[in-house]
């Protein structure tokens, strides 16, 4: 990542994005071990749900790649996605004794709704070199915001949020991280003007995404019209 790359461009931009969300009363009260079991349980399910979106929009990434090695890495990131973030997510329902009707009575909220479908969307229409932008906040914001937890909660034997720092704050998704961020700066290096811009707004979109799925978690988010459908 030199001077001047995609990578040093959008980080900055996002700078006071990112340090919103390292700030947001859910992540603050995530690291202190006192978030309230329901908020946590919302984001797992909602996750759970936003994860089989991304999982899809990286194995597309794979098929729309160029170059055999991106092919694996977005290959190997979208089974990653399946799999052991999936366990993560099984641990705590059960941990919560949530059972399959308690999850299927749990609408997808409007956020969760509205990044799955920008990825989905983005996975389907837009440029490749575009597609790798707008997956990228995906794996760095939570590399950045699991690292930071690590840190502050690294003295806390028992906290209850633990597997989930563990697993973004590891050395092998920190490892995956970087590889997402060497092919979007090849990419972009590559790409025209036109291209470039598009990356740098799909980048940026996806990080608001991301502070959104935060705060959507924390006040609950539900549907406003909910009352007036049955679905
Ligand atoms: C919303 C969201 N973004 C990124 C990740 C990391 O894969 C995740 N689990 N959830």
């Amino acid at each position: 990542m030199g001077e001047g790359s995609f990578c040093t461009e959008v980080w900055q931009r996002t700078a006071k994005l990112v340090r919103a969300i390292h700030e947001h009363p859910f992540n603050t009260a995530l690291g202190a071990g006192t978030l309230d079991r329901d908020k946590f349980a919302f984001y797992i399910v909602q996750d759970a749900r936003y994860l089989e979106a991304f999982s899809k929009a990286l194995a597309t990434a794979s098929t729309r790649a160029g170059d055999v090695g991106e092919a694996a890495f977005y290959a190997q990131s979208a089974n990653t996605a399946l799999t052991a973030e999936a366990s993560l997510h099984a641990g705590y329902v059960e941990e919560y004794g949530l059972s399959p009707d308690d999850l299927s009575g749990i609408a997808t909220s409007p956020t969760c709704l509205g990044y799955s479908s920008y990825l989905q969307a983005t996975a389907l229409s837009a440029p490749y070199p575009v597609l790798a932008a707008a997956v990228l906040p995906c794996f760095w914001v939570y590399q950045d915001v699991g690292a930071a937890l690590l840190e502050r909660t690294a003295g806390a034997a028992d906290h209850p949020y633990r597997a989930w720092i563990s697993t973004y704050a590891d050395p092998a998704f920190a490892e995956s991280v970087t590889q997402a961020k060497e092919i979007t700066d090849r990419l972009a290096a590559a790409a025209g003007p036109e291209t470039r811009e598009q990356m740098v707004h799909a980048f940026c979109r996806a990080t608001e995404y991301e502070w959104m799925f935060w705060d959507s978690a924390w006040r609950q988010e539900t549907w406003p019209t909910a009352e007036w459908v049955s679905l």
